[in-house]
């Protein structure tokens, strides 16, 4: 009989053999009734999340909530996003645990069950403390039966090692992509499109596309540590070297902290610094370094799709340190007002440097024929190339998204190229590697356009010493990648308008 989820009577346990590994003898009554803090939390986000919440936004208010800080935030913050990163891989194992196998699971008790699952496969938790925890959350968010049912499901679950597991998971399938999608937990389809943008980029060749494929979802699931921005010429490096930071040599303006919240440091919260991956920080310094003609004095550039206006931060310093003039701007006025928010700091220090607006992007270009020199796409995509930063995100994102973002994405380039002047230049990027938002993208705006032209944007990716980022593709498009440069997914078209 099986396991009663919601407290009825169940029948005798499946009996399958104790395996190797250490587990609780203790009866779920004799245990804890609550949870401690710190899974509490992890629950509470994780019920968030699938609400349609943002962990990078609710997990920060949550830790705060329950007076998290130091090793406890530390494990909340593992234990939530390792479940939703590894989730994929943990319903497998679950589903394979359920007695009978399969059986449906309550989609409350199925979270509590991925953080048991994640604690026993994942973490440095011993087996009984991870089964005894998470059988008091479920005895105090659903009820004494769920304890029960969690206790046994996860009972059997510590019965196997994490690559026994893994093995058992992957030769449920034969189709080499469901098994990479199932072991190294992310849907197939992403699986399908990470592969065929490696090729489609150039990044990776018939014979090392497979092992680039691993590395790829490999970081995917790895923590990715928060890289810093110093806006330039505000002063910021001088207090991140003094707060423990040190330079990144991925990009010159980027800084790493080996430890702590860089969201409490004063320089980070009156905006002359921000957490931002690298890629998106050499990209922004791309676009500020290209040469154009024409002789517009001062410069007028524009970032058409600027919020929450991490890649406006960066150009508007820099604007203001060469005498040009940035217009952020964002088609929602919430976001809008994070543009505002984001560049407080350029603002304060260059009064006139920079001006928010709040317009469709797609009518840029009509509005504002030919009046920029420099102008970023920085367009709104699926994000597969930042899966590492946002664990839900893969869970998501769906192909119908795709085809939702196709048409926007061309009208907004194509509206980016009428904005700008003769001579000028157009940035076109995503944090997606996808090939339908990106080359396919360029192409057919590129067969529209005759008198635009792509320009290799690969010598203008510098690191901190001045050399050219290496493995961005053949040319003149550059794709960035976790598993090559430790950056985002980044994609980057440089088109000059003749
Ligand atoms: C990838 S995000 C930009 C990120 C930003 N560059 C940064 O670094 O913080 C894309 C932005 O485009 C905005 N967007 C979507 N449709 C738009 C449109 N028609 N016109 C202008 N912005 C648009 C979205 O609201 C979103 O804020």
């Amino acid at each position: 009989m099986a396991d009663d989820q919601r407290g009825r009577p169940s029948g005798s346990r499946s009996g399958r053999g104790r395996g190797p590994r250490q587990r609780s003898a203790q009866a779920p009554a004799q245990r804890a009734r609550r949870g401690d803090p710190a899974r509490d939390t992890a629950y509470a986000v994780m019920r968030a999340v699938a609400d349609g919440g943002y962990a990078n936004l609710v997990l920060p208010k949550a830790l705060r909530t329950a007076g998290l800080h130091g090793r406890d935030a530390g494990f909340a913050t593992e234990l939530t996003y390792g479940t939703l990163r590894m989730q994929g891989l943990y319903d497998a194992v679950l589903d394979a645990a359920v007695d009978p196998p399969g059986r449906s699971i309550d989609p409350t008790v199925r979270d509590i069950l991925r953080l048991g699952a994640h604690q026993l496969l994942a973490m440095r938790v011993p087996d009984h403390a991870a089964v005894s925890a998470t059988v008091a959350l479920a005895r105090q968010h659903v009820g004494t039966g769920a304890g029960g049912f969690v206790n046994a499901v996860l009972r059997r679950v510590s019965e196997r090692s994490r690559q026994e597991w893994l093995e058992l998971v992957e030769a449920s399938t034969t189709d080499p992509v469901e098994r990479l999608a199932l072991t190294h937990s992310h849907p197939a389809w992403i699986v399908r499109a990470l592969r065929a943008a490696l090729i489609g980029h150039g990044s990776s060749t018939a014979e090392s596309v497979d092992m680039d494929l691993v590395a790829l979802l490999e970081e995917h699931n790895r923590a990715a540590a928060p890289t810093l921005v110093a806006r330039p010429g505000l002063g910021a490096e001088v207090e991140l070297e003094r707060a423990g930071a040190t330079p990144d040599e991925t990009a010159p303006t980027a800084w790493v902290m080996p430890s702590g919240d860089p969201g409490g440091l004063a320089v980070v919260r009156d905006g002359r610094a921000a957490v931002q991956d690298a890629g998106s920080q050499l990209l922004a310094l791309a676009l500020a370094s290209v040469p154009v003609d024409g002789d517009a004095e001062p410069e007028s550039w524009l970032d058409l799709c600027a919020g929450p206006g991490g890649k406006a931060g960066l150009l508007g310093a820099v604007a203001a340190q060469r005498g040009a003039t940035l217009r952020a701007n964002e088609v929602q006025p919430h976001r809008a007002d994070l543009v505002r928010n984001t560049l407080a700091a350029v603002r304060h220090a260059h009064p006139g440097t920079v001006t928010v607006t709040v317009d469709d992007g797609r009518e840029v270009g009509e509005s504002d024929r030919g009046r920029y020199q420099r102008v970023l796409v920085d367009a709104p995509c699926t994000g597969l190339g930042a899966l590492r930063r946002r664990p839900e995100a893969r869970w998501r994102r769906t192909p119908k998204d795709l085809a939702e973002l196709g048409p926007l994405q061309r009208d907004l380039l194509a509206s980016a190229i009428e904005a700008t002047a003769t001579g000028g230049v157009v940035l076109y990027s995503t944090c997606s590697p996808h090939l339908a938002e990106t080359q396919f993208v360029v192409q057919d705006v590129l067969r529209t356009r005759p008198d635009v032209t792509l320009e290799d944007v690969r010598p203008l990716l510098l690191d901190r010493a001045g050399n050219p980022l290496p493995d961005t593709g053949p040319g003149p498009t550059a794709q960035l990648w976790p598993h090559r440069h430790g950056t985002d997914g980044m994609f980057l078209a440089l088109l000059r308008v003749g």
